[in-house]
Order: structure tokens, then sequence, then C-alpha cells
């Protein structure tokens, strides 16, 4: 391969292409890239080729803009490894979803998951099955019910220790969120209870024999170190002269598979002492697998087992796309909540209407389905911002035809189908001329809409899936935990803005206007070097104090 050839390729297509000279996968740049091109800009070098399509994170900051500026929604984007297929239009990313065996999940992208081995994440065709059958059956109302009351518990938790901080900005929301998520991930799918700790008494309390430390610290380092996980793998990060974080995050990969195997051990003494009904995802999948290790004779049905190193990377897999991608949901909302204050009245109103009672013990899981301005601002966030970004195909060994505007054109074998969901969810096309204008209520259908207490009722959430909008996918590969984060956020959402209101620090010489309007624009500027999700590049600047309403 080389960028010539790729070129040929491209022109032969007949779709517009844009070049690079490095390939995204390139080493070097997966350490750096980002932060080069950002240094060039701070230097003012910076080409306006190297600014829109090098950095990691290119296609969410340009949303649909790559593609008015290319004049197409389906544009391809060369480099020295390969081709890469960008796509905005609603009907070919379903067109592409449908045709599971033509485009296929991209799996040399997806790679870096396989931290301990494959995983349902990593797997197509029988064997995703298998992992998908196995793991999807702890997914159920029920759990999501814990999820809900678990989401209370930790959303006081985390109040109460950013509101015993007021004196100071907060500067950790996206620090401390994932800690929330991963408290949350814990309780419902490994059955431990840990309580909230934030950031900074994290770090002053002491931590010897803790299981939630443990837990909380060695995944959180593995996933901040997964593309050098993914460069060098765990014997390679012990090597001499990797420097201290890399034996760090072989170190935090010891420890999590010790912590994994601890839980699997618990649960295969509780199958001992005869208690076979726990539900939960450790518990089911040790189960299956100690039934089929016995030899028993398993019916049809539940000959889905699997062995402890595929258990113990699906753990992996669901703690990965359980926490990073809500947390990082989670803190965008509160910015982006922050910024428009209007927006946290709209739903203090409902929350003080369907949860009259401020206390959040007294809210129960049937409050999820009412409270839809939860549910609309949750959805306009995923829209401005999507942590995952991209659902990542390729065309694999075949060239495989497209219809782009009644034209057919041939994808090359090899081609990386990125289906853009922030070019998606901006398209003008879809969301009208300012489509990056702050709106939730465009999710809320309130045709009786007047001011009576009851015209709450009258507000009808839209789908959380349509054919311009799929924040948790769609098709064989949607997300497993949809409900989960859904639950998740509300109940989050709930017991932050019930009671209280967040505001953006002003800096020095900025008033409250202009603060909100750099929260705002913070939250949209996102990279995702050295990690697999789009974080806010500067989440830190956007200082946040939390207060009482009336
Ligand atoms: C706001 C939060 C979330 C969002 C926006 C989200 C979105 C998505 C999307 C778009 C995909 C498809 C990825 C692709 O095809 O490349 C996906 C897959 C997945 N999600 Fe989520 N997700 C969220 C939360 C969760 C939670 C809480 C869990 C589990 C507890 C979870 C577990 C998974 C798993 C295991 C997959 C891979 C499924 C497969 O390959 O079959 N997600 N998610």
């Amino acid at each position: 391969q080389s960028l010539a050839h790729n070129r040929a390729k491209a022109k032969a297509t007949g779709l517009p292409y844009l070049e690079r000279w490095i390939s995204p996968i390139n080493p070097f740049w997966l350490l750096y890239g980002s932060s080069f091109v950002r240094l060039c800009e701070r230097f003012g070098i910076a080409s306006e080729n190297l600014s829109r399509i090098y950095s990691y994170g290119w296609e969410a900051n340009s949303r649909a803009e790559v593609h008015e500026f290319a004049n197409s929604d389906v544009v391809l984007v060369i480099h020295p490894g390969g081709l890469q297929l960008c796509v905005a239009d609603a009907e070919i990313i379903y067109d592409i979803l449908q045709r599971r065996t033509d485009f296929r999940r991209n799996m040399e992208e997806m790679a870096v998951l396989n931290v301990y081995g494959k995983n349902l994440s990593t797997t197509d065709d029988q064997e995703w099955q298998r992992h998908r059958k196995m793991t999807g059956v702890t997914f159920t109302e029920k759990n999501n019910e814990l999820v809900w009351s678990q989401s209370l518990v930790q959303a006081k938790g985390m109040l109460e220790y950013w509101t015993k901080r007021s004196q100071q900005p907060i500067r950790s929301t996206s620090d401390d969120t994932k800690i929330f998520t991963l408290n949350v991930l814990a309780a419902a799918l490994f059955n431990k209870v840990y309580s909230f700790e934030g950031q900074a008494e994290e770090s002053s309390n002491r931590h010897i024999d803790d299981k939630s430390y443990m837990y909380r610290a060695s995944l959180s380092t593995i996933l901040s170190s997964i593309i050098q996980i993914f460069i060098l793998g765990e014997e390679g990060l012990k090597a001499r002269w990797t420097p201290k974080s890399w034996k760090g995050a072989a170190e935090a990969m010891a420890t999590f598979r010790s912590y994994l195997l601890g839980l699997m051990d618990e649960e295969r003494m509780y199958m001992q002492h005869g208690q076979t009904d726990r539900q939960h995802l450790v518990a089911r999948l040790v189960r299956a697998c100690e039934e089929s290790d016995d030899g028993k004779s398993l019916d049809e049905s539940r000959k889905v087992n699997m062995t402890e190193e595929e258990i113990i990377s699906n753990l992996f897999v669901y703690a990965f796309a359980g926490n990073d991608t809500t947390a990082i949901a989670l803190t965008n909302l509160i910015t982006h909540l922050s910024a428009n204050p209007q927006t946290q009245d709209w739903l203090a109103e409902e929350l003080q209407h369907y949860l009259p009672d401020s206390d959040p013990e007294s809210w129960s899981y049937d409050n999820l389905k009412r409270l839809k301005r939860c549910g609309a601002v949750i959805y306009e966030s995923l829209r401005i911002c999507h942590p995952l970004s991209q659902l990542v195909k390729t065309t694999g060994p075949t060239p495989q035809p497209l219809v782009v505007n009644g034209k057919t054109y041939i994808i090359p074998a090899g081609t990386s189908v990125h289906c853009s969901l922030p070019a998606l969810h901006s398209h003008p096309k879809y969301w009208g001329k300012d489509p990056l204008a702050w709106n939730p209520e465009q999710h809320i259908n309130s045709a009786t809409h007047d001011d009576k207490n009851d015209s709450f009722d009258a507000e009808v959430l839209a789908a959380d899936t349509s054919e311009h909008f799929i924040p948790w996918a769609w098709g064989q590969r949607v997300c497993p935990g949809k409900r989960f984060s859904q639950a998740e956020l509300v109940a989050v959402l709930a017991g932050l803005f019930r009671n209280w209101r967040v505001e953006v620090v002003p800096e020095e010489g900025e008033n409250l206007d202009e603060a909100q309007k750099r929260a705002w624009k913070t939250s949209l500027k996102v990279d995702h070097q050295g990690h697999m999700l789009h974080e806010m590049v500067n989440p830190g600047t956007v200082g946040l104090r939390w207060v009482r309403r009336d």
C-alpha cells in the first residue's frame, strides 16, 4: 500500500476524496498525533488540511462540515495505510447497517478491545451470537431497576461531594462522573456496592485491601492506556525501556484480572452452597462455565458456554462499553445544561411535578417513562456530542457497490467504512439551518400543551431511534446497554436537578453570559488520542458550582 496506490483506487470510484499523509494507525500518530496538530495550530503553522482531517476526533469535531466542504454525503479520506469512507446520509447508513455480510464490523480497528482476548465486541457471526446470548440475558428490566436505584444513591453521593466543595469551582466533573458510572456498573453487573468517593477523597484515603479501589483504579488505568496496551501488549509494556506509566498499565491489567477472578471464585462458592439463582453478569457467566466444565448435559438452548478467558474478556468489554460511554455522556450533559440554564428550569418543572417528595429514596423506577424531558435532554446532548462517534465497518476482501444519490459506486475491498453519527446528527437536511443550536424540546411532542398540571402527561418523548437519529446504533449490533444507560442517565439527572442547579463559574474578567458561551464552546471540541472514546479536550477549564433551588 502507498498513498499513490490508494489515490488511484479513490479516483477510480468517482467519489470525492481528501488526502492525508499519515495513517491513523501509525503508532507514533496514535500516541501523539492530536497533540502535534494542536501544537501546529497554536504556532499558526497548521495547514487547513492538517486541521481538518488529521487529529483523532476530526470527524466528531467537523460533524457535517466536511461533507459540506466536499459537497457530498459520502467522502473518501485516503492515507498511506488505506481508504476510509465517511458517510453522513441516513438512507446510506441504514443500507450499510442492514448489509451485515457486505459491511462487517472492522475488526482491525476494534482489536484495541482485545485486551484480554476476543469478546462480544470483537467477534462476528456465530461466535458473536454465542457471546451476545450469554451476556445479553443479564440486561432485564429487573436489572435496569437496580441501575435506577443505584444511580440515585450514587448521584446523591456525588452531589454531596460537589456541594461540600462549593467554595472552589468544581473542575473534576469528568473524573467524578467516571467514578459514578464505575460504581453503578459494579452494582448492576458484578453485584458489588461501593459508596461514592470523589477524586480528591480518593487520593487522600488509604486503599490497602480496598476492593472497590482496586476495581476502579485498575480499570481506569487500563481504559486510559488502551492504545499503549494495543501497541505493546501486556508483556511488551513491562520491557525495561518503557516509562513507569506504561509498566503501571501492565500492572493494572494483572490487578483487574485478579479482581475479576476473585469475583468468579466468590460466585463458585455461592454455587457450592447451592445458591444458583443469582442473576448478575458474573454469576450467569460463571454458572455457564462451570456447567460446561462439569460435562453435565445441557439442554440445547443453554449450550452456549464460555471459557474462563472469554468470561474475563467479556467482563472487561462490558466494563469498557458501559462505563466511559455513559460517564462522558453525563459530563457532556452537565456541561450542556450549565450553558443552558433555561433547560435546567424546564427539567426541574417536570421533576418536581412527577417527584413531589424531594427524597430520592421515594422515587420508584416507574418514573423512568414519565420523565420525558430528562429523556429529551439526553437525546439532545448525545446528538450534539456522541462519545463513540463512528460505527466502523469494512468492505473486507470484496469490493462493494453502494448507491449514492441514485448512482452506484464501487467501494474498493479493504475500505474502512465510517457511519458518522456526529455528521448524521447535525446534518442541515435533517436538523435545519442551525443544526448545532441546543434544542431538547424538538424531541418532545406536546400538541396539547397548556399550563395545567396534566400537560406534563400530554408530552410524548420521541423514540430513541429514528431514520436520522441512532445514538445507540441500530440493527444487529444495537447497544445491549441502551436501556441500562437510559435508566442510569435519567436517574442521575433527577438526582442532580430536582433540587439543585449548576452554574458555570466565570473566569476573571468574564460575565456569566460569556462564561456560559465558553462552556458550550468547550463542550464541542473533542478528541480521542490515546483513547477509544471522544471526550472534551479541556473539561477542567469549565469550573462549575452547584446551587440549591429556592
Ligand atoms: C450513553 C451511553 C451509551 C451509548 C451512547 C452507547 C452507544 C453504543 C453504540 C452506538 C454501540 C454500537 C457500536 C458499534 O456498532 O460500533 C454500542 C455497543 C455496545 N454497547 Fe453501548 N452505549 C452506551 C452505554 C452502554 C452501557 C451502559 C453498556 C453496558 C452496561 C453498553 C454495552 C455495549 C456493548 C457490550 C456493545 C457492543 C455490542 C456488540 O458488539 O454486539 N453500552 N453502544
